[in-house]
C-alpha cells in the first residue's frame, strides 16, 4: 500500500497479521528513508513501529486517547493518522512537527517535548472523563527513561490511589538516550527476565487463542490476579504502586501485542502493559548504538550511516568546548565533579566520564534531583559542574533557587542549548533562562562570545565561590585551547568595536557579538559594539559611561525580551536615574516555532539584517 494514502487508522481493523507485519516493514523503510533526508529521532521511532500499529488496531483513536511521553517517538502514529505525505517537511518551518502537535491532527491529544509528563496528563484526563461519565480508553506510552523521571513517579503514586481506568504502555527498550541508569532499571531487568511469569503468560496466550476472546480475557485476568496473590508473578515496582501488571510482551510481535492490549482493554483500574522493544530496531547502526548518537540525527547516508554534515576544521561544538575545559580544570582541582540528568552525549561529557569515572554522575532524567544533588556536593566541599539544556533547566528552577542560590553554594551550571535550537521547536528553545535566573540572588549569569571567553569564564566560575551559570548555544565555535585561561573579572563587559563618533551603540552577547562587529565593519557604519557577557552582575561602570555618552543604545538579544538583558538595563537605568535611550531587539511575547535558525531568527526579527534595519534608523543608510 502507499503510506501517503492513509487517512486515519481505521483501515488497520481489516488487516490480518501478515498484512500488519508487511505494513511494519514498509513503515520502517519509510522512516529510515525520510529521516535520512530531514534528520529526526530515528532510533526511538524504529523501536515502536509494531507497538504503534497494535495500539491503533486495538484502540479507536481519537475517541481513545493514545499519546506518547516526550513525543519524540510518534512518527508511526503520524503515518497511521494520515500524515505520511508531510514527512518531507519534518521538523522544518511550517512543516510536520517532530513531536505531537494538537494543531496538526485530532489524533494528537497531548503535546510534549519534555519528558515524564504523560502519566500526570493521563490521570487528569481520566478524572475528567469519569466526572463527565464518559467512556473511552486513555493510553499513555512511556519509555523506561521517562518512567524514572520524578514527575512520572509522582503520577504513579496518585494513579495507584485513584484507581481510574488508565492503560499505561511501558515501552521498555532498556535505553534512555544512552544507556539507562538507576535502580529502577534493575527492577525492570528483573521483570524482563521473570521466568514464572513468562510461563504464565503462555497460558494466557493459549487461553486467548481460543474462540471466545472475551471469556478468555476474563479468565486470563482472573488467573493472573490469583498468580499475583500467590506471589507467582513478579509485578515489580508497578505492583507496589497498586497497578495491575501485564507482560512482559515482545514489542515486535504484533500478534502478542494485540492479545495483551485486548486484555488490558477489558481491565478495570490502572494497568501497566510492559512491552519489550529494541531501540533502533531494523537498522543496524541504530541497534548497535549504545552512546545515543542515533537517538536524534541530522541527515545521513542510509547505506553507510555516515552523517552528511560535518563540523568545520578547527571548530568544536560549544558543549565540547565547555567539557574539554572542564577536563583541564578538573586535572588541577580534584574537587570538580560532573553531573548530568541523562544527557551525557548531548552535553559532550563522554570524555569527562571516561577520564574521571568516579567523579562523574548521570542522574537519569531527573533535573530537580540533579540540581539538589549538586547542592549537597557543594555544601560538602566539592565543586560540581552540572550541565543542563536551557529548556530542561526550567524543570529545576526551584532547586536552583532554594537549594543552590539561597544557600549561596558554588555550583557551576552549564546552560547548554541556550537560545533558539532550531528544528526541535517550541518545547526545546532555550530562551527563558536569562529571565528566570536573573532574579535569583547570589547567582552570577554569563555567556561567552567565543571559545576563548568560554575557557576564561569557566576559569572564572571555578575561581570564585558563588553559584555561577554559563550559557552557550547549540552549534559550534572556533576552538583554540588556552593552556592557562585567565579568569575574566566577574561582571565585566568589553567594548569590541570602538568608534570615536558613533551614531549608536549595540549592546549584545554570545556569538552575535562578533557577527555584529563584522557587519558594521563591512558596512563602514560608525557603531560602537559592547559585549555584555554578564547578565548578572551588570557592568555598571560601562552602563554609566554609555549614559554619559548620550547616544542611543540598541540592546540586541536573541532570547525573550521580557526579563532579558534589556530589562536588566532598563531596571538599572531607572534605579540610577540614568538617561539612556534604549531600543530593544529580541523575541516578543510568543512561543517560537520550529525551523532552521536562519528562518526563525528572520521570522522573529532577531537576525542581523533586522538589527541593521534598526541601526540604519540611527545611522542613516
Ligand atoms: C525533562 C527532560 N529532560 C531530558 C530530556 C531529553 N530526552 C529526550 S528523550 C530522552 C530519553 C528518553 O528515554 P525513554 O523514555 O526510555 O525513551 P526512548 O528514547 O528510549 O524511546 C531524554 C533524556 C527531555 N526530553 N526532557
Ligand atoms: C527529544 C529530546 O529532547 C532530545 O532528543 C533533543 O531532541 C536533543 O536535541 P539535541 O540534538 O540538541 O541534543
Ligand atoms: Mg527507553
Amino acid at each position: 500500500m502507499d503510506l501517503t494514502d492513509i487517512q486515519d487508522p481505521s483501515f488497520l481493523k481489516d488487516l490480518d497479521q501478515r498484512q500488519l507485519k508487511a505494513l511494519a516493514q514498509q513503515i520502517r523503510e519509510f522512516l529510515i528513508d525520510h529521516v535520512s533526508k530531514t534528520g529526526g529521532h530515528l532510533s526511538s521511532n524504529l523501536g515502536v513501529v509494531e507497538l504503534t500499529i497494535a495500539l491503533h488496531k486495538v484502540f479507536d483513536s481519537p475517541q481513545d486517547k493514545i499519546f506518547f511521553d516526550v513525543g519524540h517517538q510518534c512518527y508511526t502514529h503520524k503515518i497511521l493518522t494520515g500524515r505520511a505525505n508531510r514527512f518531507d517537511s519534518l521538523r522544518q518551518y511550517e512543516g510536520l512537527s517532530g513531536f505531537e502537535k494538537r494543531t496538526e491532527s485530532e489524533h494528537d491529544v497531548w503535546e510534549a517535548g519534555h519528558s515524564s509528563t504523560s502519566l500526570s496528563a493521563a490521570l487528569g484526563m481520566a478524572v475528567a472523563r469519569d466526572l463527565n461519565h464518559e467512556q473511552y480508553h486513555i493510553v499513555p506510552v512511556i519509555g523506561d527513561g521517562a518512567l524514572g523521571g520524578g514527575m512520572a513517579l509522582e503520577a504513579l503514586n496518585q494513579i495507584g490511589s485513584e484507581q481510574r481506568n488508565i492503560i499505561i504502555i511501558f515501552n521498555d527498550n532498556n535505553m534512555s538516550i544512552s544507556e539507562n541508569v538507576g535502580v529502577l532499571t534493575q527492577n525492570f531487568a528483573k521483570l524482563r527476565a521473570s521466568k514464572p511469569y513468562n510461563t504464565f503468560k503462555n497460558d494466557l496466550k493459549t487461553a486467548l487463542n481460543r474462540n471466545n476472546v472475551g471469556q478468555a480475557v476474563l479468565s486470563g485476568l482472573q488467573n493472573m490476579k490469583d498468580a499475583v496473590k500467590k506471589g507467582v508473578i513478579d509485578t515489580g515496582v508497578f505492583g507496589e504502586f497498586g497497578l495491575e501488571y501485564l507482560g512482559p510482551v515482545d514489542g515486535h510481535d504484533i500478534k502478542s501485542l494485540i492479545q495483551i492490549l485486548n486484555v488490558a482493554k477489558s481491565h478495570q483500574g490502572p494497568v501497566v502493559v510492559h512491552v519489550l522493544t529494541k531501540k533502533g530496531k531494523g537498522y543496524s547502526y541504530c541497534e548497535e548504538d549504545k552512546e545515543g548518537v542515533w537517538h536524534g540525527v541530522g541527515p545521513f547516508n542510509p547505506a553507510t550511516g555516515k552523517t552528511l554534515s560535518s563540523t568545520p576544521t578547527g571548530y568544536l561544538s560549544w558543549s565540547s568546548v565547555i567539557s574539554e575545559t572542564l577536563i583541564r580544570l578538573a586535572k588541577e582541582n580534584k574537587d570538580i565533579v560532573a553531573v548530568t540528568p541523562a544527557m551525557i552525549t548531548g552535553s559532550k561529557l563522554e570524555k569527562f566520564f571516561a577520564v574521571y569515572p568516579e567523579r562523574s554522575f548521570d542522574c537519569g532524567i531527573a533535573e530537580e534531583h540533579a540540581a539538589t544533588f549538586c547542592a549537597g556536593l557543594a555544601i560538602s566541599g566539592k565543586r560540581p559542574f552540572i550541565s543542563l539544556y536551557s529548556s530542561f533547566l526550567q524543570r529545576c528552577y526551584d532547586q536552583i533557587n532554594h537549594d543552590i542560590c539561597r544557600m549561596d553554594l558554588p555550583v557551576v551550571i552549564g546552560i547548554d542549548r541556550a537560545g533558539l535550537v532550531g528544528e526541535d521547536g517550541d518545547t526545546h528553545h532555550g530562551v527563558f533562562d536569562i529571565a528566570i535566573l536573573r532574579s535569583l540572588p547570589n547567582l552570577i549569569l554569563a555567556q561567552p562570545k567565543d571559545a576563548v571567553e568560554a575557557q576564561q569564564l569557566m576559569a572564572a566560575a571555578f575561581a570564585q565561590s558563588h553559584p555561577m551559570a554559563l550559557r552557550y548555544p547549540r552549534g559550534t565555535a572556533l576552538y583554540n585551547e588556552l593552556p592557562q585561561a585567565e579568569p575574566i573579572p566577574i561582571g565585566s563587559w568589553s567594548i569590541v568595536n570602538e568608534e570615536p563618533d558613533h551614531c549608536c551603540t549595540v549592546v549584545t552577547y554570545g556569538p552575535d557579538v562578533d557577527k555584529v562587529v563584522s557587519k558594521v565593519l563591512t558596512n563602514s557604519l560608525p557603531v560602537k559594539v559592547v559585549n555584555a557577557r554578564f547578565f548578572k552582575p551588570l557592568d555598571e561602570a560601562m552602563l554609566m559611561q554609555l549614559a554619559e555618552e548620550g547616544k542611543p543604545v540598541i540592546v540586541y538579544e536573541t532570547d525573550m525580551l521580557a526579563g532579558g538583558l534589556s530589562s536588566a538595563i532598563l531596571e538599572w537605568a531607572a534605579d540610577h536615574q540614568a538617561d539612556l535611550t534604549i531600543r530593544r531587539v529580541g523575541i516578543g511575547d510568543t512561543y517560537v516555532p520550529q525551523g532552521s535558525l536562519n528562518k526563525i531568527r528572520r521570522l522573529e526579527g532577531i537576525d542581523i539584517l533586522s538589527l541593521f534595519d534598526v541601526i540604519k534608523e540611527y545611522c542613516g543608510s
